[in-house]
């Protein structure tokens, strides 16, 4: 039998709730596919904060380094925001992604079936929608040196620097093509070389790495287009290739094509070693303890691990039928009802969703 070590990072907000249900989840699809998976948990975010006085302790990391797969729920919170920004639980999302070397954020936004009329946009406008945002995740303006804040002059300033190099640009759009290459192969690559000289080496980098190869079709767009384009025309779209800080952008953005943030999952990734596999979206403190968030796009991330990174392409698409069947008998979360269909807690769904499995 196949053993499996897992490292579970519950986080902050919803994190909890819906990590409930993923490893509930896991468990079933362990016991229905024959594979063992041991599910270690640790402190990670405004949680580990609390208890060590750092958002992202070393025996956190050294645990995620050991395991074969990381998932991860969600951090944050308002009450972390006063606090020295290398203590902040955002903060420790960014350790954990760079020593992990995390180079590739693959955020897959697909319309299920059932979710047509759940998108605040027309369906005629999403139902062609399947476009993955392949975003940059360890350099650009979230990593960039120098950084900081000016206290001492008579008018406060604060900057950050949008810095890449031709080496990091080259790997993440090695990642595109690959992805690409197993799909329509259409490459848009996302930037502001208009304005800034770190999108222009990052355009004239991509060009250079995909015109090795003649399958790929390439297009550039600047990012204020994109953002128009993906809401008057998303279908277009088949791979994005973008850095990191307009990969986080669009990548809400894009969530709402598929009804909710609750939707969308994401795979963070390295050429080898394990990957974290983690929601689009936040620890949404709005709505935390209330037992009301949409786990899906958390278990979405779970079957991306099964299928990436733990090569359990069987059970991955087991959760994902789970998922359709009880989306498709009009089950939802808060999220996403619309009056016609049956509201469901975050635990209620999740029983549906096992239940299916
Ligand atoms: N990967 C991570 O852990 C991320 C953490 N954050 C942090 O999360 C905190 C909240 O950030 P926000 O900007 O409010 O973004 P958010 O994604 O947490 O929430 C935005 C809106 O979407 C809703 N929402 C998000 N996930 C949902 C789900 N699964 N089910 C139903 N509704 C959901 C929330 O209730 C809220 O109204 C902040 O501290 C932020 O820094 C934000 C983005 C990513
Ligand atoms: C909270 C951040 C570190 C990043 C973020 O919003 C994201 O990765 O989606
Ligand atoms: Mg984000």
């Amino acid at each position: 039998m196949k053993k499996y070590k897992i490292v579970l990072l519950s986080g902050d907000g919803i994190g909890p709730e819906i990590s409930e249900v993923s490893k509930k989840v896991l468990k079933k699809l362990s016991k229905n596919h024959n594979f063992d998976i041991e599910i270690i948990e640790k402190l990670f975010g405004g949680i580990a904060y609390e208890k060590y006085g750092t958002p992202a302790p070393d025996e956190t990391l050294d645990q995620c380094k050991k395991s074969d797969a990381v998932l991860l729920a969600c951090v944050g919170d308002i009450k972390y925001d006063s606090l020295a920004r290398e203590l902040r639980p955002e903060s420790g999302l960014l350790k954990l992604r760079s020593a992990l070397n995390l180079f590739a954020n693959i955020r897959p936004v697909k319309i299920r079936k059932s979710l047509l009329d759940a998108s605040s946009l027309k369906k005629e406008i999403v139902e062609h929608v399947d476009l993955i945002v392949v975003r940059e995740l360890i350099g650009g303006i979230y990593f960039g040196k120098p950084r900081g804040h000016i206290t001492n002059t008579k008018i406060p300033k604060a900057f950050n620097t949008m810095v890449y190099d031709s080496n990091e640009i080259e790997r993440i759009t090695e990642i595109a093509i690959k992805i690409a290459n197993q799909r329509n192969k259409k490459i848009c690559s996302v930037d502001k070389s208009n304005v800034l000289e770190v999108s222009q080496l990052w355009r004239d980098t991509v060009l250079n790495i995909t015109s090795k190869d003649k399958n790929i079709s390439l297009s550039n767009m600047y990012v204020d287009n994109a953002a128009m384009q993906l809401v008057r025309d998303p279908g277009q779209f088949d791979v994005i290739l973008t850095s990191n800080l307009f990969g986080d952008i669009l990548s809400d953005l894009a969530a709402m094509l598929t009804g909710s943030i609750g939707m969308l999952p994401s795979a963070s990734l390295n050429n080898n070693g394990p990957g974290v596999f983690e929601p689009v979206h936040g620890s949404a403190p709005d709505i935390a303890g209330k037992n009301i968030a949409n786990p899906i796009a958390m278990l979405l991330s779970a079957s991306m691990m099964l299928k990436i990174g733990l090569n359990e392409e069987e059970a991955a698409e087991n959760l994902e039928t789970a998922i359709d069947k009880v989306l498709s008998k009009g089950f939802r979360t808060a999220d996403l009802a619309d009056g016609s269909t049956e509201v469901l807690s975050c635990s209620e769904i999740g029983d549906k969703i096992i239940n299916e499995i």
